[in-house]
């Protein structure tokens, strides 16, 4: 699956919408055992959450948007296919999740490429479950520290520290990614969705079981004039760093 959203694949609400009906798709096509996920527009994977959602908007919307986050990871962690990321390209927050949601991350070894949870950098702060995935990734420690810090890590810090578990050049990423997913196939399927089941589930129960909660502390953190204040400034910032 390729993501194609030019300028640089924000999540928005569409784009999340159109996500889980592929993901949905593929899901329920039994000749389909897994998926790679990489991106069509050059050198951007994800730039994240669609900010422009999360500003100047109604609580209702807010609902709407957060509730198709939440789908779109419920999804991705749960599935049954295998599922790689091919990071060929700058993954930042919501993007940095979508890999973190795979079972296999290859990022290509451009160090101009970063990837990693940078809220703390945009004055708002990761959900329990993206940072619980994230620690189900790197450890609690390495987590920590990377999630005060909002880091946004190169490619060759991310592998450092397993936040991808490896590194090839550009040009390899697509064959590297095919070879990965024909070992993660090559093993019985109801083994291996056993066993992920296992890995994943008590964070996957943690997030259902409070997801109206998680979708209210969404709308009141966000409609803070504060937060909203932060967001607007940031947006300016990514605005000015091009003049
Ligand atoms: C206890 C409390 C509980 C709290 C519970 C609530 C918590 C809320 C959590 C909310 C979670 C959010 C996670 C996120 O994903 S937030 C998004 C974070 N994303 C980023 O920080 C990335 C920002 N973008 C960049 O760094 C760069 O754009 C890039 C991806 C590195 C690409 O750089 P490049 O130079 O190629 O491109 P430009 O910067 O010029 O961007 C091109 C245009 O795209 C616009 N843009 C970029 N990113 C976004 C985005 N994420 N959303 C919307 N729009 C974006 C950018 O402004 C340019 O627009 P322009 O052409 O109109 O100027």
């Amino acid at each position: 699956m390729k993501f194609k959203s030019p300028p640089v694949n924000s999540l928005s609400l569409d784009f999340l919408t159109e996500f889980c009906i592929s993901l949905e798709k593929l899901e329920n096509d039994r000749a389909c055992r897994g998926v790679i996920l990489t991106s069509a527009v050059p050198k951007i994977f994800s730039s994240g959450l669609d900010i422009t959602e999360m500003c100047g908007k109604s609580t209702e919307h807010y609902a709407e948007f957060w509730r198709a986050v939440q789908e779109m990871w419920l999804r991705l962690y749960s599935s049954n296919m295998v599922t790689v990321a091919a990071v060929n390209g700058s993954s930042p927050a919501g993007g940095c999740l979508i890999a973190l949601t795979c079972d296999y991350r290859i990022m290509a070894e451009n160090p101009k490429f970063s990837i990693g949870l940078n809220e703390a950098q945009l004055g708002i702060v990761a959900p329990f479950w993206f940072k619980d995935t994230f620690v189900n990734v790197v450890g609690h420690r390495v987590a920590e520290r990377s999630l005060q810090l909002g880091s946004l890590h190169s490619a060759p810090e991310a592998h450092r520290i397993g936040l991808v578990d490896e590194l090839v050049p550009e040009e390899k990423l697509k064959d590297r990614a095919t070879a990965v997913m024909q070992q993660w196939l090559a093993l019985p399927d109801h083994a291996r969705q056993l066993t992920k089941t296992m890995m994943r589930k008590a964070v996957l129960d943690r997030l259902v079981a409070h997801r109206e909660e998680d979708v209210q502390n969404f709308i009141s953190f966000i409609s803070k004039e504060s937060i909203q204040k932060s967001l607007r400034m940031y947006m300016e910032m990514l605005k000015k760093k091009k003049s």
